[in-house]
């Protein structure tokens, strides 16, 4: 049997399993199982002629957003809204047939913005570029999950999936387990919370599955037996998404309404130039950059040259050693957006 039908039996079987007590560790088990398949799947196979995953596209600028939907949603219109680069819109699908970068210039950053083919159901197990796109989406720091307004959830909810099942977490955190195998003492379990979702034996049981047998294991935060399987699975990618439902010129208000209300969701039309301005903020907001301006002493601050920071970046990463005025501040302290900073020799 090939991966691919050992995956779907495990999901079927899965499927028809009744969840309950009596039934957890079965379920823990082929979850474990399920994820050691989907990761053999993920390994770039040896026969495989050409070097790498995804498209070459060299990153540029502060920071990286990927465009990810189905064919036809408006992705390379939203590009060629957004950015200096044009890239070829039409009313077919897979017009786009590799990885297009622009650039978003915003609040003094520059953002590299990624136009991608369009992808479709079995993505990840290859079908079109789907494994092409997805090597790219890894890679960025925000994706954007580009969706027809006019045809409701569905592609959201097929997207989610294929992202999930190759490792991609979109808008969750990483699992707050400490996790370490050693080299023997059997396993050491312990949480810091009530667990409601995993027990000692289940955790045993899943490690057992992965050949561990020693290891450390703390539990801080009440995690589900997947979210144990992604950390002692390890390549996970926890990544912010904004849902961005373009053509909102095709439908109405009241739909228009709904959808703006969910979570994580942007209403836009590149059509009509709507909402795009929201759009940005938006994506600034994920992105979670931000921008600090250097100034000489005696000297006004330049604020045509910004320095781009990750939110909760300190001093230390401007790359310095030096204090500051008027406020003297600790190596540790914690830039904000706009922030000023002088260096000072001592
Ligand atoms: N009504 C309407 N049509 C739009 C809007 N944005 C894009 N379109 C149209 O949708 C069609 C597809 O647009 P593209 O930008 O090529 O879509 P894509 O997602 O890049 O498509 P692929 O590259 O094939 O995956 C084009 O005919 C666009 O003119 C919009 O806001 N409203
Ligand atoms: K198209
Ligand atoms: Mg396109």
């Amino acid at each position: 049997m090939g991966i691919l039908e050992k995956i779907s039996e495990i999901e079927k079987e899965i499927a028809r399993t009744q969840k309950n007590k009596a039934t957890e560790y079965h379920l823990g088990l082929l979850k474990a199982k399920l994820a050691k398949y989907r990761a053999q799947l993920l390994e770039p196979s040896k026969s495989a002629s050409s070097k790498g995953e995804g498209f070459d596209v060299m990153k540029s600028g502060d920071a990286r957003v990927a465009l990810i939907g189905f064919p036809s949603v408006g992705k390379s219109t939203f590009l060629s809204l957004m950015t200096s680069t044009a890239s070829e819109a039409a009313s077919y699908e897979f017009t786009t047939l590799t990885c297009i970068p622009g650039v978003i210039e915003y609040k003094g950053a520059n953002i590299q913005l990624l136009d991608l083919p369009g992808i479709i159901e079995g993505a990840a197990q290859g079908k079109g570029r789907g494994r092409q796109v997805i090597a790219v989406a890894r890679t960025a720091d925000v994706v954007i999950m580009m969706l027809d307004a006019t045809k409701g959830e569905v592609q959201r909810l097929l997207l989610e999936k294929e992202l999930e099942s190759v490792g991609i977490r979109l808008n969750k955190h990483k699992p707050n387990i400490y996790f370490k195998p050693k080299k023997g003492g059997g396993i050491s379990f312990n949480s810091t919370v009530t667990l409601t979702q995993c027990s000692e034996k289940l955790v045993q049981l899943i490690l057992h599955e992965y050949k561990i047998f020693n290891a450390e294991v703390l539990f801080r935060e009440d995690c589900s037996p997947d979210e144990f399987i992604d950390v002692i699975v390890g390549n996970r990618v926890y990544m912010p998404c904004l849902y961005v439902y373009n053509k909102i010129d095709q439908i109405s208000m009241e739909e228009v309404d709904r959808l703006a209300r969910k979570p994580n969701s942007v209403v836009i039309s590149c059509g009509m130039k709507l909402n795009l301005d929201y759009l940005l903020e938006m994506l600034w907001e994920y992105l979670a950059l931000t921008c600090i301006y250097t100034k000489k002493r005696g000297q006004r601050p330049d604020f045509t040259d910004a320095i781009i920071l990750r939110k909760g970046a300190s001093v230390e990463h401007v790359g310095t050693s030096t204090k500051y005025s008027p406020q003297r501040v600790g190596l540790t302290h914690t830039m904000e957006h706009e922030d000023v900073i002088q260096i000072v020799k001592k």
